[in-house]
């Protein structure tokens, strides 16, 4: 390893000030790098997990978008596959955390250190207290990154923070760092679980315990498996269950869960018959198309229906039931991907505003998945947690409301509207059906449990009702809402 020249190491004590690196360190060189030291190769995994990070910081990339089409692109052997998706994804989630650290280590606010920098600080100081990477190669490999685009330098600067954090483990790092639990339980737990304060003040809220807090805030952290639907009329669970080597689901019928291996790489999926969706968004489709209407007369809506993965499972319910469903979406490029995915299903997609769509009431069964914060699968979206404000949700309460309210007035007597939000905050889920229930006593809440639970499970595995709060450390799934409505 690359000692980084004068004064760079901290364990030397030279050429810091208040415990941080020289200030010089960290600013943006433009430096002529000598050809040598520039053509030293990096780490495949690593460049690859950096360049997620970058896309995710400049420009507002999606990482679990992006990793995909990159790692397809390389070359790298199945193992660095995996290393690439653990540090890019781990870092990305880990970011909150990450940047006390690097700060504190640094001696300056992370806002005052060169971005492509910081990028490689996150992903080595990721590698040194969330792996089991040895220290010396989480340091290495990051110099050379640095090395590689900004010369000895810059590298000299990434060396000496890198060490500095390497000097305590994750939990001395938060002992230092964090509020204690006897001060600030929530703050203490927000910081340790590497989430923002206002979503573990969320979460408290919606779970009201700070044990529960806890298992959810870790949850959020492990790497979920991959969910597979199994089409309806296509295939069923069980044979894709064999075909991929997977478990079927615990509640839904037509889940599979897939705990190795990459889902496209599946025949089934490849031609249609399977995809990939989380047990809870399979759950809402279900519960949609299970709910009691008397007499269906096959008029079924989706009103906020983009990407489409739950239009296209209720697509298939409606073949098998001789139904036939609109997919309403605002997006131009979101409706195509629906279209994309319900293909020979007797679904017609509508580009429109779901609050005015311009069609017809009457319908039997409506969705409405709503736009929302997305907070229930911090998961499956590594940067998202720190994306996301709290300023981001009135707006969002007030399109949830309008859209709800649209739903209810395209539906039939008798008819039902599901409403669903893949997050937990109460704003955007029990508030959002008092409201509309206070505002119009033509709707009565339908108990959503028995139609989520399935044969074998008991529905009070989904709490007290009668709306239904899934949450990943209670039922594996991302954390959605459900709440069924009824016309009077
Ligand atoms: C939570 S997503 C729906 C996910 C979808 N049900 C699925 O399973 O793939 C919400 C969708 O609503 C769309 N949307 C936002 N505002 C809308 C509006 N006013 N009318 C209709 N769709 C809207 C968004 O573009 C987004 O595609």
């Amino acid at each position: 390893m690359t000692r980084g020249g004068r004064g760079s190491d901290p364990r030397r004590g030279g050429g810091f000030q208040r415990g941080g690196p020289q200030r010089g360190g960290g600013q943006r060189s433009d430096a002529p790098r000598d050809k040598k030291t520039r053509d030293k190769p990096v780490d495949g995994a690593r460049s690859v997990a950096l360049k997620v990070l970058r896309a995710v910081r400049k420009d507002d990339a999606y990482a679990n978008l992006l990793l995909p089409r990159l790692l397809r692109e390389s070359k790298l052997d199945p193992r660095d596959r995996g290393l690439a998706t653990e540090l890019a994804y781990g870092t990305a989630r880990s970011l909150g955390l990450l940047d006390a650290v690097i700060a504190s280590a640094a001696g300056r606010p992370v806002a005052d250190i060169d971005g492509d920098l910081l990028d490689v600080l996150r992903l080595g100081a990721y590698q040194l207290l969330r792996t089991r990477i040895g220290s010396h190669a989480a340091v290495s490999t990051s110099v050379d990154l640095v090395r590689a685009e900004h010369g000895t330098g810059q590298a000299g600067f990434v060396n000496a923070v890198l060490r500095k954090v390497s000097q305590r483990d994750e939990q001395l790092w938060i002992d230092a760092l964090a509020p204690s639990m006897a001060d600030d339980m929530i703050g203490h737990l927000a910081f340790a679980y590497a989430h923002p304060r206002w979503i573990a003040d969320v979460f408290a809220d919606s779970l009201g315990s700070i044990g529960e807090l806890q298992a959810a805030l870790a949850a959020d952290d492990d790497r979920p498996i991959v969910h597979l639907v199994a089409r309806p009329g296509q295939i069923t669970a069980e044979e894709l269950a064999l075909i991929s080597g997977g478990d079927e689901g615990r509640y839904s019928p037509y889940c599979v869960y897939l705990p190795e291996g990459d889902p496209g790489s599946l025949d089934a999926v490849r031609d249609g018959f399977a995809g990939v969706q989380d047990e809870g968004s399979q759950l809402v489709a279900v519960a949609a198309a299970r709910a009691g209407v008397g007499e269906d007369g096959g008029r079924w809506l989706d009103l906020c229906a983009g990407p489409g993965g739950k239009a296209a499972l209720l697509g298939s319910l409606a073949d098998l039931d001789g139904a036939h469903l609109d997919a309403v979406e605002v997006s131009d490029h979101r409706a195509k991907l629906i279209e994309n995915v319900v293909d020979g299903l007797p679904v017609t997609v509508h580009v429109a505003d779901g609050r005015e769509s311009g069609l017809e009431p009457g319908y039997d069964r409506v969705l409405v998945d709503a736009p929302c914060s997305g907070l229930g699968s911090l998961r499956r979206r590594p940067e998202a947690r720190w994306r996301r404000t709290p300023e981001d949700v009135p707006a969002l309460v007030e399109l949830q409301k309008e859209l709800v309210t649209e739903a209810l007035r395209l539906v039939r007597p008798g008819g039902v509207v599901v409403y669903s939000t893949c997050s937990p905050h109460p704003a955007e889920t029990t508030a959002v059906i008092d409201a509309v229930l206070a505002a119009d006593d033509s709707v009565e809440q339908v108990d959503a449990r028995p139609l989520v639970a399935g044969a074998d499970n008991d529905a009070s595995v989904f709490g007290v009702g009668p709306h239904v709060q899934l949450w990943p450390h209670r039922h594996d799934t991302d954390a959605m809402f459900l709440a069924v409505l009824r016309k009077k």
